[in-house]
């Protein structure tokens, strides 16, 4: 990084923004506390109304802020046809909600040559995971990596994306009724992973329109037989057991094996697109053998067990002794599903996982959604570049640094109790007592850096300091925008921490431009992806908002729930779509955050120029084009 400042001017900025245009009246609306047990909540009454019924629950539920929960919720994901010429465009105003079935594509591309690093990675991972379970004595299975500052552990991203699409594409041959989502087009060849191998942060753009379908006819499941079978990536799985025992119905099996290789492939290309599928298909007899694909693929919380390097679940007690002492856990924060606690230099969030009962009111999370944030999590960790890769094109600190996943089992220890009720004493929490877990209750803790405090809570001391949050984040977004297409989708107070150091720079690669952010002593880090979309390069992992009519009801005037209104009209509830504008939203509702609900020494002057850079933003269309407002041009520099 240039250690010369200059003013960042916006001719430079051409270079990597675009944007402009008139901005359009800003609207302030009143200002809307969070609720605390007692206050009337419709979403609470929706909730117990229409979901409680077959649910066990804590009762009675003390979660009452609508705007911290989700009462219907699936994470949902599109696998991608990587290599073709994806081109964004945005979707014309007025098209229906979700976009016609594509036409045909035309000739598949002629496949690259095979690459079986990621098979092998993926096998020997199986494999490894195999012995594992024979011997499950070893209590550390993971790869622990030296930082500058703390110990982290090397998770194969690659690996497992893999093992998740694998388990998607089984699933989707193997079900009449998927709970996800796949892209209707072939995979075609697909060598490059780039958020996946670090090497350079970009993807593929979201296609103008990814088809999806559900697969309900016959014709479809041929479809998504085609889409393995020419998928590079996944070439080496036509060794695998279970995929061969399939095609054997077809009699194609002793082909695939004779040929090996690539020239196998063609053959099981070849026969998908012949008659000799469509006759199996009619004959209907293909069907009851592709669940066995299915069956022997990992489930969800087996691939969550072996992303931890786990054997078995573990007992919450055994994660924290890892980090610190039972007596030194602090409770710092909670959630809808989360309870944070600080364990050592690490912050430990628990989320119940897979149970019947409700928490905080709440479904429990799905081990098939957090694996799916597992993976958003560990995308947005390659920004961090902890490499040090040169070649990096896109690169920053700004979102939370995740050192570990674990799986746990069991009700909470005393330890953990103890510090679940220091906090209530002293906060009054809103989410149901611990106690209540029991022995059978499963979990999922992130282990991750300690962020500092949440905006809602921290205390700003200067108007430089709210500048400094402003462009931390807005470059955080821009860089995670670029590198693969993220929205946030959720960034209200809660999920953006705040820490004070020495530092005064925060560096950041935009599009391969190195630059840098003044801080003013103040370093910001993003947190909690549960909303966020992504496009991995190999896949779009998003969350159906539009499965969740409550998110839409806040109150009026209130910023936060006029942001997910806002959204929803940008996005017209089409949430697997890329709208970089949503991020342009949080930023426009973190300025009358800090107009209006924070308190800081500022004068006349400051307060007209938030206000004035609120309004221009309205005109940027994403967090990019943000960048080059003249309100950071003397916060960033080359
Ligand atoms: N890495 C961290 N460092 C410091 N504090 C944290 C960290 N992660 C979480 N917290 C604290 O815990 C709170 C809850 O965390 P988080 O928002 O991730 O939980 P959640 O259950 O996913 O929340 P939501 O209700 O928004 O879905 C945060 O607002 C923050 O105060």
């Amino acid at each position: 990084m240039a250690s010369s400042r200059e003013g960042f001017a916006g001719d430079r900025w051409a270079e990597i923004a675009s944007g402009g245009g008139a901005p359009p009246h800003a609207r302030v609306g009143v200002v809307y506390g969070r609720r605390r047990a007692g206050d009337a909540n419709p979403r609470d009454i929706e909730i117990s109304g229409s979901r409680g019924e077959n649910r066990v629950s804590f009762a009675p539920s003390k979660r009452t802020s609508w705007n911290r929960s989700l009462s219907i919720r699936g994470r949902e994901s599109i696998l991608l046809a990587a290599g073709e010429n994806f081109q964004h465009q945005p979707k014309p105003r007025g098209a229906s909600k979700k976009p016609p079935r594509q036409g045909p594509r035309g000739k598949k591309p002629a496949p690259g040559p095979p690459d079986f690093r990621k098979e092998k990675a993926y096998f020997q991972e199986v494999d490894a995971f195999e012995l594992l379970e024979e011997s499950p004595s070893p209590k550390n299975f993971g790869t622990w990596a030296m930082g500058a500052k703390q110990d982290y552990v090397v998770h194969d991203l690659p690996a497992i994306l893999e093992r998740w699409k694998l388990s998607k594409l089984a699933y989707k041959c193997g079900s009449s009724h998927p709970l996800f989502k796949i892209a209707e087009s072939p995979i075609v060849p697909s060598l490059k992973s780039s958020t996946c191998n670090g090497s350079t942060n970009f993807v593929d753009k979201t296609p103008e329109r990814v088809t999806k379908s559900r697969i309900y006819s016959n014709i479809t499941y041929k479809r998504s037989i085609t889409s393995i079978s020419t998928d590079n990536s996944l070439s080496g799985l036509a060794n695998h057991k279970s995929i061969v025992d399939s095609f054997d119905t077809l009699n194609i099996k002793s082909e695939v094996a004779e040929s090996g290789g690539s020239e196998g492939l063609e053959v099981l290309g070849k026969a998908v697109e012949g008659d000799e599928l469509e006759g199996a298909i009619k004959k209907d007899h293909v069907v009851p053998y592709l669940p066995s694909f299915g069956d022997e693929c990992l489930s969800a919380f087996a691939q969550l067990l072996m992303v931890c390097q786990q054997s078995s679940a573990v007992s919450l007690a055994e994660v924290f002794s890892t980090y610190c002492e039972p007596s030194s856990i602090v409770k710092i924060g909670e959630g809808t599903y989360g309870e944070a606690f600080r364990a050592g230099e690490t912050v430990c969030k628990v989320v119940p996982i897979d149970g019947d009962s409700l928490v905080n009111g709440e479904v429990q999370k799905k081990s098939e959604e957090v694996l799916e944030e597992v993976l958003l999590s560990l995308t947005l960790n390659n920004l961090r570049n902890e490499n040090g890769k040169t070649n990096c094109r896109n690169s920053c600190k700004g979102f939370i640094e995740t050192k570990d996943f674990r799986v746990c089992k069991g009700s909470y220890d005393a330890g953990l109790i103890g510090a679940w009720e220091d906090w209530d004493a002293k906060h009054g929490s809103e989410n149901d007592h611990p106690k209540e877990f029991s022995e059978e209750q499963c979990y999922i803790v992130f282990v991750l850096a300690d962020g500092g405090r949440d905006l809602e809570s921290f205390v700003l001391s200067d108007y430089n300091e709210a500048k400094s949050l402003l462009v931390q984040v807005s470059v955080s977004l821009a860089v995670a925008e670029s590198a693969c297409e993220f929205e946030h989708r959720d960034l209200h107070w809660g999920n953006i921490l705040l820490a004070r150091n020495e530092m005064d720079t925060m560096n950041f690669t935009i599009e391969g431009k190195r630059m840098s952010a003044r801080t003013f002593g103040l370093t910001i880090a993003i947190i909690d992806f549960t909303l966020s979309r992504i496009n991995t390069g190999e896949a779009i992992l998003f969350l159906d908002l539009s499965a969740d009519p409550g998110l839409f009801e806040g109150p009026k005037g209130d910023k936060q729930s006029e942001t997910y209104r806002k959204m929803k009209e940008i996005t017209e509830d089409y949430w697997e779509g890329s709208f970089r504008k949503t991020n342009v939203l949080w930023l426009i509702y973190l300025v009358d955050i800090l107009l209006l609900k924070k308190s800081f020494k500022r004068t006349a002057k400051d307060e007209r120029d938030l206000r004035s850079f609120k309004k221009r933003l309205s005109s940027y269309e994403s967090a990019k084009d943000c960048l080059s407002d003249s309100f950071f041009s003397d916060l960033l520099f080359t």
